[in-house]
């Protein structure tokens, strides 16, 4: 569950309260990110924001004293901004070096009490959401090239960053560093059709193997160097739009993720569909793909986020197949709901849970090398897309209020019973926690219900009073000037 890079409000009895919150749901480890400019304002280690490292330690040592294992991520989307003003981001190759400086840091100030460490999250939303379609931060539309770029120096200042630590720290500081992938699984519509079974593959590999090749293997999956160079060709490209390691980068590359982060949320049908070149480049149609869902799949929440949990386990078996059984941490699983719905017994997400949580011990059974899971996420809190109005969050948040309370829904007592049965013992058991979940949310629904008189009460007192002041003061100014001019 992650707030770390995005905590909000940082007052210090709330990091308290929330870590109760994870003591009393017996979570064993907690995945955070740290803010690359809360740390380094400027982006480089000229500048150090000593109160932002004091926040950090300050949080992981309360994690440590409550016998909770502090997961964190070194990047989960925030750029200093003058590294995006000055060299453009990641489509620059100068974001290797400043990344492996923050990183450097951040393994010196806090690796004698970390021991997990996670480069990049989700590193395809990145190069994709921000630089292909433009729907994250930095917002660039660079269709057809600037994921690719971006992609290519996420994953060398990936690799720079292992052999930091590979070389300068894991002697002394025996921690672990890996890279937290999210894809979905990409299903033939047609098992049958051998055109459906490569799209499907490719659907993957352009999503999956794109990093993790590089990694595990040590280069770009051969689909996306076929693909991608022959629609270049056509186009008139003398290169392919997608760029090359040379011999060197490749073995620097290949091997440098201790364990494999894995984020999944759901699943496509996939089929063969036909991009002619000179329609425009693009990633998407660079696959030369279609995507499909079934209507019947629940989808609670998000509008790409569709409940298929069968999808989970033939996600993780691939993994195994494809890249020698690494060993995994599942670093995000979850669902969303729509904003109205401010319902706390949210039974669906118990049923996601359960069903992925299940399907996962079935690749465990498969052979697959499962170590952790953490569901996104322990809060509601700020989502890409859609901002606060989808809720991940197995506590809600009242946004509306200046100190967020926290309410638990149901998944919380139903989440907390399957860490402490670690896993499933029966279906009947399973039901009766279900059913004394949905006792324990009514009563907190009634809690909640009464929140809007206190959301008032704080509009009262943070935007009326505040402004009747300011106006008063104002007025008495101005008949003190009336006063005065007709003394003079
Ligand atoms: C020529 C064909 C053109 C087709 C164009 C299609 C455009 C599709 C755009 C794709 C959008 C996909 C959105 C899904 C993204 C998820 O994978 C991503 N949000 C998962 O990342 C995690 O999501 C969590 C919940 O939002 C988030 O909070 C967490 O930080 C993310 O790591």
């Amino acid at each position: 569950c992650q707030i770390g890079g995005r905590h909000n409000v940082s007052l210090w009895f709330v990091l308290q309260d929330d870590i109760t919150l994870m003591k009393d749901m017996k979570l064993n480890h907690y995945r955070f990110s740290i803010s690359w400019p809360r740390i380094l304002p400027s982006g480089q280690k000229t500048e150090l924001n000593e109160r932002g490292i004091k926040y950090y330690e300050d949080l992981i040592n309360r994690l440590l004293d409550n016998q909770i294992t502090p997961v964190v991520t070194l990047y989960h989307w925030d750029l200093p901004q003058v590294l995006q003003e000055k060299y453009g981001g990641w489509q620059n190759a100068s974001m290797v070096n400043y990344f492996n400086d923050f990183a450097d840091l951040c393994f010196q100030r806090f690796g004698n009490r970390v021991k997990y460490w996670i480069t990049f999250n989700n590193p395809w939303s990145i190069a994709v959401e921000g630089y292909e379609t433009g729907e994250h931060a930095p917002g660039l539309k660079l269709r057809g090239t600037g994921a690719y770029r971006a992609a290519h120096h996420i994953i060398k200042a990936h690799a720079q960053v292992w052999h930091t630590y590979d070389m300068k720290w894991r002697s002394r500081q025996k921690g672990l560093v890996g890279i937290s992938l999210t894809a979905d699984w990409g299903e033939p519509v047609d098992i049958t059709n051998q055109r459906d079974i490569e799209a499907a593959e490719r659907y993957i590999q352009f999503y999956l193997g794109w990093f993790a090749s590089p990694i595990f293997s040590g280069d770009y999956p051969q689909v996306m160097k076929d693909y991608i160079g022959r629609k270049s060709g056509q186009q008139g490209l003398g290169a392919s739009r997608l760029p090359v390691f040379s011999p060197q980068e490749k073995s620097y590359i290949k091997g440098t993720s201790d364990f494999l982060g894995l984020g999944h949320f759901t699943t496509r049908y996939v089929t063969l569909k036909n991009y002619p070149s000179g329609l425009g480049d693009s990633y998407f149609a660079d696959r030369d793909l279609a995507e499909l869902v079934d209507p019947r799949w629940p989808d609670p929440g998000s509008e790409w986020l569709y409940s298929v949990p069968w999808g989970f386990r033939r996600l993780l078996n691939f993994v195994k197949m494809q890249y020698g059984n690494p060993m995994i941490h599942v670093t995000e699983n979850g669902v969303s709901e729509k904003m109205l719905c401010t319902d706390l017994c949210d039974d669906w997400r118990m049923q996601y849970f359960k069903d992925y949580i299940n399907e996962m011990l079935k690749a465990v059974k498969d052979g697959v090398n499962v170590k952790g899971y953490t569901a996104w996420s322990l809060l509601d809190n700020f989502e890409w897309d859609e901002g606060f109005s989808e809720r991940f969050g197995l506590y809600y948040v009242d946004f509306r209020s200046k100190t967020k309370p926290r309410y638990p829904k149901a998944s919380v007592h139903f989440y907390k019973r399957i860490i402490s049965s670690n896993g499933f013992p029966n279906q009947r058991e399973v039901e009766s926690w279900k059913r004394k979940a949905v006792e324990t949310c009514s009563s907190s629904n009634q809690l909640l219900a009464a929140d809007p008189l206190i959301g008032h009460m704080e509009m009262v007192t943070e935007i009326v009073v505040p402004t009747v002041c300011t106006l008063c003061i104002l007025l008495s100014a101005v008949f003190l000037m009336f006063l005065l001019r007709g003394r003079l």
